[in-house]
């Protein structure tokens, strides 16, 4: 079912594919083909078209925002008296960018490639990433909660933790961790982390960055994660061809970190592959496609920019919001 914004209606000017490829100008291709493949996940063939037509354009729409976003900081810093050193450390605020989307939709492969664009800007040398899959509770405290068929849920994040992290980075404190995810073991990784220390800018992808917080029972107003976001890309796809790369994905991992018997899927990879394929469809119908229609697509129209994707992970449309 197609939910796209009636037009008519919508703050966002849409561009075909070749619009916005022609958007690009004069950017240069910064990435070898073989740093490509690098930047590619398992089983990924992110094609060097897909990078020049897609996110060359976009590295020079970011490029061009933060450089307007540092004037302001600076105006801001002169506004307040204060000396570059006193404001942020170097005069400089970490730009933040928000991507969000379904489980499976190429959050991570897309903030990958954009990092690597990004950092080869002049004004933007630095630039980090983190998902928030590090910010999901525990499966001891999940399983405790009645919670691990809802991992991915608002419920599942520990948001304070999200906040606390996203607070810290804004107020330009040195160095801010993050706590690590692995998808190896499905679980967060104990006293294991990853320092962000005050990035030019700093990419935040995951399921739930565009969710409007519900009040906690305290009552206290808490922000929304997104307050701490300077832009954002929502990753847009018909849901039975995201349920396709989930499967697809699903069964890569089964022919490789499953076959491990510490992966917490080690059972998986035991499965014929009719029985893996019926158990990936099952995970994906009853957990990732719900959250997806629940609490994932609602949050499309908050962010600034919408890439469309069709069948194979092109994107066919991109919708930047007017400002
Ligand atoms: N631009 C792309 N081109 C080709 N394959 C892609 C692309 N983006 C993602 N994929 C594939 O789709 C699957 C999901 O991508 P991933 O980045 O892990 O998504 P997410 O982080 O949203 O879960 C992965 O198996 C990846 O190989
Ligand atoms: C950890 C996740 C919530 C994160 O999603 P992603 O990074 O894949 O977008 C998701 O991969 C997940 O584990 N969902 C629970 C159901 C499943 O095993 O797919």
């Amino acid at each position: 079912m197609d939910r796209r914004l009636d037009p008519g209606l919508s703050p966002y000017r849409t561009f075909s594919r070749a619009e916005w490829a022609a958007l690009r100008r004069d950017t240069p291709m910064t990435l070898r083909p073989d740093e490509i493949t690098r930047l590619e996940g398992l089983g990924v063939h992110l094609s060097m078209q897909e990078v020049e037509e897609i996110y060359l354009p976009l590295s020079r729409l970011l490029s061009l925002y933060v450089a307007a976003t540092q004037k302001l900081f600076r105006a801001m810093s002169h506004f307040l008296d204060q000396r570059d050193s006193e404001a942020n450390g170097e005069g400089k605020m970490p730009y933040i960018i928000g991507v969000a989307g379904s489980v499976a939709v190429g959050k991570s492969t897309t903030a990958r490639v954009l990092q690597a664009l990004l950092a080869r800007w002049p004004n933007t040398p630095k630039v980090d990433l983190v998902t928030t899959d590090g910010f999901l509770l525990p499966n001891a405290i999940l399983e405790r909660e009645g919670l691990m068929d809802k991992k991915g849920f608002p419920e599942s994040y520990d948001l304070p933790l999200l906040l606390r992290f996203l607070t810290d980075i804004k107020a330009g404190r040195r160095p801010v961790r993050a706590p690590l995810y692995s998808h190896f073991f499905y679980d967060v990784m104990p006293d294991q982390f990853v320092e962000i220390d005050r990035p030019d800018i700093l990419i935040v992808e995951g399921l739930n960055v565009l969710q409007t917080t519900r009040p906690p029972k305290d009552g206290k107003a808490i922000p929304f994660v997104s307050d701490f976001f300077d832009f954002s890309v929502y990753i847009d796809g018909d849901e039975d061809v995201i349920e396709r790369w989930y499967v697809e994905r699903f069964m890569r991992l089964r022919a490789t970190a499953f076959k491990d018997p510490l992966s917490y899927f080690h059972r998986y990879s035991q499965l014929t592959e009719e029985q893996a394929r019926a158990t990936a469809l099952s995970i994906w119908r009853g957990i990732n496609l719900p959250n997806l229609m629940d609490n994932v697509l609602p949050t499309r129209q908050r962010a600034d920019l919408i890439l469309r994707k069709t069948g194979e992970h092109e994107v066919a449309e991109v919708s930047l919001r007017r400002l």
